[in-house]
């Protein structure tokens, strides 16, 4: 896959974390909204983090880097269902403050189906501010913008630039995936026209459970790492072997690449296999399982990255044990841990159900030695 035309020379002087040529679609859209703009998410920012590059229209783009990134759940007040900001602001700032590397909003654990443009929005906008006010405005966010159609993805990835985001995580559409053109023309144009168009670079999102089992390949994700600005890769399909493969396809696309900064991120999509896909030279995770215990994913990898392999092997056991019940109870069972554990959570919007007080003993305790190991850190 070419680049796009518009992307600037080599000689461009881009500073964000991957060691690639900068792209920089023009952005006219504005769809900020009154309680957005009272909010000013880039402005506390807008000097230490600037780029010197030559489009005053290229967003402020905070290092990708590996390590623990948290998709983070969405809050709801009880009864109105309301976006709860202060439960949001203060989970986000909990995260920050157990050494996570960035946060994901509207993630698979966000509820993102769940929201309006507009709540999207506040809810990105009140994870940056919340970062911000509380140290942590180098943290990036990543915002999740697949949709159905190109243009409306393309306008999620403009507002969620508009809120204070920094990449996008994009799932391919799949409601029509019967009708797509040969194999994956349609879902490489899709990429690639979100890519053309986006001003927050691409993280691809590939998780087959979510989008009625379309699977990227490695071939197809690699071809689309190659576009400027699609910078990274989530993988939730749990195959280690097209991890490998992407891994190994997309290292040292630049021969001066820091190792420290990848390229190309390709992050393990669920916490119970974080030691296996660093193996294989995975860049870490995006994981909901972190919204609980962000302490044992952290010290999982970092027991890998120091050699300590039993010692690693062990706490990862514990972590897949407790990522099982994550990934049985989805956001239901991993709101009903937090209330339990932490003691706030609350329920999910409707329709998804309230579990009953039997549930909720259940998802407990399927954390529990988890949590008591988050707790020993
Ligand atoms: N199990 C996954 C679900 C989505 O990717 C996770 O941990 O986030």
């Amino acid at each position: 896959m070419a680049p796009h035309n518009d992307a600037p020379s080599p000689s461009g002087s881009y500073t964000a974390g991957f060691n690639r040529m900068p792209y920089r679609p023009t952005v006219t859209s504005s769809l900020m909204t009154g309680h957005l703009n009272s909010m000013e998410p880039h402005s506390p920012l807008s000097s230490s983090y600037s780029t010197t590059s030559e489009s005053s229209d290229f967003h402020v783009t905070r290092p990708l880097v590996p390590g623990v990134y948290v998709p983070t759940m969405c809050f709801f007040e009880e009864g109105t269902e309301d976006v709860d900001t202060d439960t949001i602001a203060r989970h986000a700032v909990r995260l920050a403050r157990a050494g996570v590397t960035g946060l994901a909003t509207q993630g698979s654990n966000g509820e993102a189906v769940h929201l309006t443009h507009s709540e999207r929005q506040l809810v990105t906008a009140t994870t940056r501010k919340a970062l911000n006010e509380s140290g942590f405005a180098h943290m990036p966010i990543i915002v999740g913008c697949g949709s159905q159609s190109t243009r409306e993805t393309i306008q999620l990835c403009r507002e969620g630039w508009e809120a204070g985001g920094d990449y996008a995580l994009v799932l391919p559409p799949s409601y029509y995936a019967p009708l797509f053109a040969p194999a994956s023309e349609t879902v490489v144009s899709y990429f690639t026209a979100v890519a053309d168009a986006s001003p927050l670079p691409i993280i691809i999102y590939n998780f087959p459970g979510a989008v009625g089992g379309l699977d990227l390949s490695s071939d197809i994700i690699v071809g689309l790492s190659e576009h400027p600005n699609i910078v990274g890769v989530k993988l939730t399909c749990g195959n280690t072997g097209k991890l490998n493969r992407v891994v190994a396809a997309t290292r040292n696309k630049n021969k001066n690449a820091d190792p420290a900064k990848p390229d190309f991120l390709v992050l393990a999509g669920s916490a119970d296999f974080t030691i296996q896909s660093l193996v294989v030279g995975g860049h870490g995770i995006l994981a909901g399982l972190a919204n609980i215990a962000p302490k044992a994913c952290i010290k999982t990898m970092e027991l890998f990255n120091q050699g300590k392999m039993a010692d690693a092997q062990a706490m990862q056991e514990v972590v897949a044990q407790g990522d099982w019940t994550a990934i049985q109870g989805g956001v239901v069972g991993v709101k009903s841990g937090l209330q339990g554990w932490m003691g706030y959570g609350g329920d999910a919007r409707s329709p998804l159900p309230r579990p009953s007080g039997e549930q909720a003993r259940k998802w407990k305790e399927g954390f529990r030695d988890l949590v008591l190991l988050e707790k020993s850190l």
